[in-house]
């Protein structure tokens, strides 16, 4: 309070201000003096009250306020104070929190764009000013603060400003973290499946090698990005798995080199780039090795980098002489949906872009700076062709732009660091370095995509493949399947057909043998009745003279040769004209075993009497083509009626015969002629065996007279047809 109480002093000196000027005339002065007079009265009155008040504040004390009003409205104003203080932090914290946001905010949706856009990124970094340059009094020609975020100003020798804005850019105080922190989230998307390349340019002894590799007190971005996709992979072990393996490799004058095979004895062998099936370009033959901790990943990239080519030039004690390339191959595979990703980081160190007759090299160095030179310029080539979008893209020019043609070209993300000096000394090669990365950062390559294991692709194709030729296969099987269900059920129909016949057949037979069997037994009992042997002797001499040649007659057994035989009729095959022959063969050959009783029952009762040479029956029998069945009747029941025999010659023609037995035309004994009931239907197949047998004996007019003969001659035998296919007395196969 006592600080805004003016001080008498003070007015003494605006009284002052009042005094008169000496140039003044009379006349201003008469004008003026009523008014000082006026002011000095008023002053002296504000003097008088002015003591009154310090002689009063000097007068105050605690007890001169009644209460605490006073003290508490104090009181009350610096808590107010004191809320509005922190209010104010408050609100200021929250600003800068807002801030920081939004700019968060813009450099992802710059990045987003980028992406979106395929941009190649590019950061700058400048190193800081070495000894050598320091000594040489070398001035700073890169002007860093005053230009705005991301940019930075080249200062010419007529101190003229040259802008160039890049996606980031690193002072020289900014240490190797700073800088990996802005990478980081490139290299990591290596883990999501995506393809990056990180590749450091610029003149050589800008701080390439110290950016990509660093040194072991300063690791460099190749030993962090291993150091956190470990990290990150780690992190993610819950859902995610992955295997990480590391290439190491350098492009040598023109020459792929493997930085992973470090035998100097023997030469290792030469390593060529080959597009894979994908589009990707491959080295086959290149060493990978499977890393598992920071560890290793450190003494691998050691023995590179010890294995690489290296030399000494002005510019730089230990300068790259090669463009170093160090893979890092990614598996991974999500342990939810079962997705596997198969991507590469590639990480490069180039060469140094440098001026020949700057470094003064010769020889082998020349050689090498040659090299490095033509291969930064076709680089530079394919930057062009690239920003310009040009049909055709020169990567195969050199083997840093063939390898790298993904990386520039592709769909992956790619990084690039251009590497500045701050040195006045410097300035054409910074400018120009600058230059060639301000028309990288304008290429365009399109947005990075996911990278699918391609192994796994080629899998899945194969598994597709295996399950169409597999759905072919069954398909075919289905029908064949089919076509042979169809022809079992054909040959189920004939089989079924066909055991009915031989079941009717032996049926028949079994019937006819029974029938047979009796009239053999009334015959024999007739005839042993007869008291005439002699006659008899006679009647058999007779025969036995008379009798047809063999061949024509055909014994009772032979009836089985046309029957089936159990075996084939039980089940069906196919028949062939062999063994259709063979059986019939056999079937014929073998002897009746089903008339041995008749035959014993002959000798028992013939022999011991009379004795007879054989059976005075004879079978024959002629086809009726127009009779779709055979009657076989017994040689009593048709003799009379057609003592003589027919046969169809036609060959393959179906036949049916109707069988009678007739009686001995060589019979002139009535009392042998009654014995004469034996009926042996046969069959020919076709041709007939009877043939030209001597019918013209036969007698047609005789007549039994004893009654059994007569009741036996009216009963017939039926047979049912034997129905053959094929011609000359084979059978088909049955299809
Ligand atoms: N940002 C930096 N901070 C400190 N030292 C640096 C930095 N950048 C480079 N250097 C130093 O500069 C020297 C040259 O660096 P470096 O060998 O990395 O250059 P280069 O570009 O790889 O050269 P060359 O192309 O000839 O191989 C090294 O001694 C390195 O330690």
């Amino acid at each position: 309070m006592a600080d805004k109480i003016q001080e008498p002093e003070t007015l003494t000196m605006n009284t002052k201000l009042l005094d008169r000027d000496p140039d003044q005339t009379v006349e201003e002065s008469e004008q003026i003096l009523p008014i000082f007079e006026k002011l000095s009265n008023r002053v002296t009155n504000l003097r008088k009250e002015q003591i009154e008040l310090c002689n009063e504040f000097k007068s105050i004390t605690a007890d001169s306020f009644h209460g605490s009003e006073v003290f508490d409205a104090l009181q009350s104003l610096g808590e107010e104070h004191e809320t509005l203080k922190k209010k104010y932090q408050e609100e200021c914290q929250m600003l800068k929190n807002r801030c920081q946001l939004e700019c968060s905010e813009r450099r992802r949706l710059y990045n987003q764009v980028i992406e979106l856009k395929g941009n190649i990124r590019v950061f700058c970094r400048c190193r800081p000013m070495n000894h050598d340059e320091i000594s040489k009094g070398s001035s700073l020609v890169v002007d860093f603060d005053s230009a705005q975020e991301n940019e930075l100003k080249m200062i010419g020798p007529d101190s003229s400003r040259k802008h160039f804005k890049f996606d980031h850019i690193f002072r020289p105080e900014d240490n190797q973290e700073v800088v990996f922190a802005q990478t980081s989230p490139l290299v990591v998307s290596v883990l999501d499946g995506f393809n990056v390349c990180i590749f450091a340019y610029g003149q050589t002894g800008t701080g390439k090698t110290f950016t990509m590799e660093g040194t072991a007190e300063n690791w460099g971005v190749n030993y962090r990005t291993l150091n956190e996709l470990f990290k990150v992979s780690n992190e993610r072990s819950d859902i995610m798995k992955y295997q990480l393996f590391v290439s190491m490799l350098e492009v040598y004058n023109e020459k792929i080199k493997d930085l992973l095979v470090e035998d100097t004895d023997h030469p290792t062998k030469k390593l060529e780039i080959k597009q894979s099936a994908e589009g990707t370009q491959e080295v086959p033959g290149l060493s990978q090795v499977r890393v598992h901790k920071t560890d290793e990943v450190w003494e691998l990239l050691k023995s590179g980098s010890r294995v690489r080519s290296v030399g000494s030039t002005n510019a730089n004690e230990l300068s790259s002489r090669s463009h170093c390339l160090l893979r890092v191959t990614v598996l991974g595979e999500n342990l939810v949906n079962g997705q596997r990703t198969r991507s590469h980081l590639w990480l490069v160190d180039l060469a140094g872009s440098e001026r020949v007759g700057k470094t003064e090299v010769e020889g082998e160095r020349l050689k090498e700076s040659q090299f490095i030179n033509k291969s930064l310029s076709a680089l530079g080539d394919v930057i062009s062709a690239l920003a310009s979008k040009n049909a055709h893209i020169p990567y195969r020019n050199s083997k840093l732009t063939h390898i790298l043609q993904r990386s520039l070209g592709g769909d992956c993300k790619t990084l690039m660091f251009v590497q500045i000096s701050p040195s006045s000394a410097d300035l054409g090669e910074t400018i120009c370095s600058l230059n060639f990365a301000s028309r990288v950062r304008g290429v365009e390559h399109g947005p990075a995509r996911k990278q699918t294991d391609v192994n796994e692709l080629f899998k899945y194709k194969q598994l597709a493949d295996k399950a169409k030729h597999d759905e072919k296969e069954t398909k075919k099987l289905q029908d064949s399947l089919q076509s042979v269900q169809v022809r079992l059920i054909a040959r189920e129909h004939v089989c079924k057909t066909l055991q009915e016949k031989v079941r009717d057949l032996e049926n028949q037979l079994a019937e006819e043998r029974k029938t047979r069997q009796k009239q053999e037994n009334r015959a024999l009992a007739v005839a042993s009745s007869h008291s005439l042997l002699s006659s008899m002797k006679h009647s058999l001499s007779t025969i036995s003279e008379k009798r047809p040649p063999s061949k024509m007659r055909l014994p009772l057994r032979r009836i089985s040769s046309f029957m089936p035989s159990p075996a084939t009729t039980q089940i069906p095959r196919p028949f062939t004209a062999s063994r259709f022959s063979n059986e019939d063969i056999e079937n014929r050959s073998r002897p009746a075993s089903n008339f041995k009783p008749l035959s014993r029952a002959l000798q028992g009762s013939f022999t011991s009497q009379i004795k007879p040479k054989r059976r005075a029956s004879i079978a024959t029998f002629h086809s009726e083509p127009s009779s779709s069945s055979s009657t076989m009747t017994t040689p009593i029941t048709r003799s009379s009626a057609a003592p003589r025999m027919r046969s169809d010659r036609v060959v393959g023609r179906r036949q049916s015969f109707v069988w009678r037995t007739q009686q001995s035309p060589l019979c002139p004994s009535s009392a042998f002629r009654s014995m004469t009931v034996e009926a042996t239907p046969v069959a020919a197949p076709r041709s007939s065996r009877f043939m030209g047998s001597p019918h013209s004996h036969i007698v047609g007019s005789w007549k039994p007279k004893h009654p059994t003969v007569v009741a036996l001659q009216q009963k017939q035998l039926v047979w049912s047809p034997l129905k053959y296919r094929g011609t000359k007395g084979v059978r088909k196969p049955f299809v």
